[in-house]
């Protein structure tokens, strides 16, 4: 759906700035999503704080990626509001969603999704290339960022010729470098071995910290659980909050 007479430009450039219910950063009420006759989400509540790593743990189907969809505004729910600060993302158009996920938002995938014709260096400033910086002062933050995430020595390297570990590094980076408040992070190191996956998240983590970003991190691997502040898990669509991680 284009949606290009519904979205007033103050409506898109409006970033709220109070705090949501609850004073959280991010939060969703009673969200439902039905793909077909199967049931994703049903009844699902969550909330992050800035700053705060939640770890969304749960079984294959349960409705994780969804819930995660869902909180991004890359997928309108059927049912249930989400928050991010004061402004309700499940009413937003989809033009203002995308200037939100655009602005506030970063995304780190298990596959890390860089485009394979543009170098590291390239990838992790498209960005902030995109939300209009000059390319110099792109690079720049980009290559920060690079050398944060211990990859900076293959910055001129693209893509097919990294290791998975690295390439997953230069997609933190990316997500990183545009300094979003909120980190979706699906199965970040779900295609790495457990070395390369234990440093992309302490790299991950440590950085999310230093910026006081908030990270929604779906994995279905208790060692990456262990790097969270709150582990919550999703059962059947809906979330059963266990409390303060490890
Ligand atoms: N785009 C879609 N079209 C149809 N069904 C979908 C779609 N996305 C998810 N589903 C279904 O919704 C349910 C929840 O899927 P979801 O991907 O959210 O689960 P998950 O917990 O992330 O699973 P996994 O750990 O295997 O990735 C599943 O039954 C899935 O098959």
């Amino acid at each position: 759906m284009t949606a290009t007479h519904q979205a007033p430009v103050t409506e898109a450039a409006a970033s709220g700035t109070g705090p949501g219910p609850g004073g959280a950063l991010l939060s969703a009420q009673g969200l439902r999503k039905t793909y077909g006759s199967t049931p994703a989400l049903d009844g699902a509540d969550f909330s992050i704080r800035a700053g705060e790593v939640v770890a969304v743990m749960g079984p294959s189907g349960s409705g994780k990626s969804t819930l995660l969809h869902c909180l991004a505004g890359i997928v309108p729910p059927d049912a249930g509001t989400v928050h991010y600060r004061d402004r309700e993302v499940s009413a937003m158009s989809d033009s203002a969603r995308s200037a939100l996920r655009r602005t506030e938002f970063g995304f780190v995938f298990q596959f890390g999704q860089l485009v394979p014709e543009l170098t590291c260096l390239e990838n992790a400033a498209l960005p902030l290339r995109l939300a209009g910086a000059g390319r110099k002062k792109a690079e720049a933050t980009a290559r920060e960022w690079l050398d944060r995430l211990e990859v900076d020595d293959v910055r001129h390297h693209r893509p097919g010729q990294l290791s998975g570990g690295q390439g997953q590094r230069v997609a933190i980076a990316r997500a990183l470098a545009g300094r979003p408040r909120v980190l979706f992070a699906d199965e970040p190191t779900g295609a790495l071995d457990s070395l390369n996956g234990e440093r992309a998240m302490q790299l991950l983590t440590r950085a999310a910290r230093d910026t006081d970003a908030a990270v929604v991190l779906v994995t279905h691997e208790t060692r990456v659980a262990a790097y969270s502040d709150r582990e919550v898990v999703v059962r059947d669509g809906r979330v059963k909050d266990h409390g303060s991680g490890v």
